[in-house]
C-alpha cells in the first residue's frame, strides 16, 4: 500500500500540512526543530494508533488545541483507492476512519497500513527488554498471520485471569480451576508453536541481510519460547505453580517469550558496536519487510527518522536501497542534503523542506 496524499491538522508544531509523497522515496529535510520528526510521528499513528516518542497523547495534540488528526488518501496493490483516518482528541478518545466509515477498533484502522520505524532509538530492539523483541516478532505476525491477533488476545485473557488467581493463592489444581489451566497451556502452546514458525521462516532470510550489514560477523537469531526447553508449557506451569503463587504472576508462557541474537557465538551487545547494532537493527527490519511482501504480495511504508545520526553513508545507502528494491514506500528524515547525497542516483523522489512547521516540496 502506498500513502498518496496526507492531510495533518493540529499535531505538534504543524498546524495544518498536506504533501503528496513519492510512491518510491520522499526527503523531509529541515533544521533542528521544524517539525520533521513529528510529520514521521504523525505518519507513524496511521500504522500503530499511537506515538514512537511519548505515551501520553495529549502531548502530539498542539498546545491549546483540542484534538489532531491525520488522514491518508491511499492506492492499494489492486489498484483501488483508501481514505484513512485517525483522530485523537484530549478527552482521551481516538476514531478511526476507513472510507468515510468510523471505527473505534484500532486493529482495522492498523492492518491496512504495515508501516516500519528505523530512529536513533532503534537499538533498543537489541538492547532493550524482551517486550520489543516480542513486539517486532508480533508486528509481522499480525500483518501475516489473520488468526495471529485474536490468539493471542485470548491468551492475553487467560493469562490476566490466571494471575489474579494467583494473586488470591487460589489452588489452581482444583477441579474448578482445571480447565482454565488446561485451555491457559493450549492457548499457550498454540500462540508460541506460531511465533515459532515466524521465526524459523525470518531466519535464512535475516542471516541473508546480516551477512550483508556485518558481513564480517556469524550472526544467529533464535527464538526462546519463555520456559524451559524440554518440557510441555503445561507441565511447566505445573512444576513453577508454587513459585508463580509466591510471586504473584504467571512466570512460564509466550508472554515471557524472546528473540535472541548472537554474534560470533555471545550476545550481540556484547561484542558490537553501536553503528553495528544499527545495522544488525536494519538487517532485522530489511528481513521483516522481505518476508511480508512474500507472505502477502503487499508492499509495505518505511520511516526512518534522523538517518544521518544513526548509520554511515555506505549503510544508509544500503539500507535505503534495500527497501526501494522491494518497492517499499520510505520517508527519510535529515537536517542536511549532504547526509543523502546519494538519492541523487534515485529517480522516482520527492523532496520536502520543513520549517517552523509548514512543508513545501522543493
Ligand atoms: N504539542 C505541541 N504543540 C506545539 N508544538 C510542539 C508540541 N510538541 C512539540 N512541539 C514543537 O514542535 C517542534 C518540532 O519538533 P520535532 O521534534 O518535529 O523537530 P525536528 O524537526 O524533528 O527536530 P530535530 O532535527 O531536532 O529532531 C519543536 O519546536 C517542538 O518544541
Amino acid at each position: 500500500m502506498k500513502l498518496d496524499r496526507v492531510q495533518i491538522t493540529q499535531f505538534r508544531n504543524l498546524t495544518s500540512v498536506s504533501l503528496s509523497p513519492s510512491p518510491a522515496l520522499t526527503i523531509i529535510k529541515g533544521v533542528n526543530g521544524s517539525g520533521k520528526s513529528s510529520l514521521i510521528e504523525a505518519l507513524y499513528y496511521l500504522g500503530f494508533g499511537r506515538s514512537f516518542r511519548t505515551n501520553k497523547h495529549s502531548s502530539v495534540i498542539q498546545n491549546e488545541k483540542n484534538s489532531f488528526s491525520v488522514f491518508a488518501s491511499c492506492k492499494t496493490e489492486e489498484g483501488d483507492e483508501l481514505k484513512l483516518g485517525f483522530q485523537r482528541s484530549r478527552n482521551e478518545t481516538f476514531t478511526c476512519s476507513i472510507n468515510g466509515e468510523h471505527s473505534n477498533k484500532l486493529s482495522d484502522l492498523v492492518s491496512l497500513v504495515p508501516l516500519q520505524l528505523f530512529t536513533p532509538q532503534s537499538t533498543d530492539l537489541i538492547i532493550g527488554s524482551p517486550s520489543e523483541r516480542r513486539r517486532f516478532c508480533d508486528w509481522g505476525l499480525f500483518h501475516v498471520e489473520h488468526q495471529f491477533q485474536s490468539l493471542a488476545n485470548q491468551y492475553g485473557k487467560f493469562l490476566k485471569h490466571r494471575n489474579a488467581l494467583l494473586k488470591q493463592q487460589a489452588n489452581l489444581s482444583a477441579p474448578q480451576n482445571q480447565y482454565w489451566e488446561s485451555q491457559f497451556s493450549e492457548l499457550g502452546e498454540s500462540l508460541s508453536a506460531t511465533r515459532q514458525g515466524y521465526v524459523d521462516t525470518l531466519t535464512p532470510i535475516f542471516k541473508q541481510y546480516s551477512q550483508e550489514f556485518l558481513p564480517n560477523f556469524d550472526v544467529e537469531l533464535s527464538y526462546y519460547k519463555g520456559w524451559e526447553k524440554d518440557v510441555g508449557l503445561s507441565e511447566s506451569l505445573v512444576k513453577k505453580r508454587e513459585y508463580d503463587g509466591k510471586i504473584g504472576h504467571t512466570s512460564s508462557g509466550p508472554h515471557k517469550a524472546d528473540l535472541r541474537l548472537k554474534v560470533n557465538g555471545v550476545n550481540a551487545q556484547e561484542l558490537l558496536s553501536r553503528g553495528q547494532l544499527r545495522m544488525a537493527v536494519a538487517a532485522l527490519q530489511m528481513s521483516q519487510t522481505k518476508l511480508f511482501n512474500k507472505a502477502t504480495q503487499r508492499k509495505s511504508i518505511f520511516l526512518l527518522d534522523d538517518v544521518g545520526a544513526e548509520l554511515d553513508a555506505d549503510k544508509r545507502e544500503q539500507f535505503i536501497d534495500g527497501l526501494l528494491k522491494m518497492d517499499t514506500q520510505v520517508f527519510v528524515t535529515a537536517i542536511e542534503s549532504t547526509q543523502l547525497a546519494f538519492i541523487q542516483k534515485y529517480n522516482e523522489k520527492k523532496m520536502f523542506h520543513v520549517e517552523h512547521g509548514s512543508v513545501k516540496e522543493e
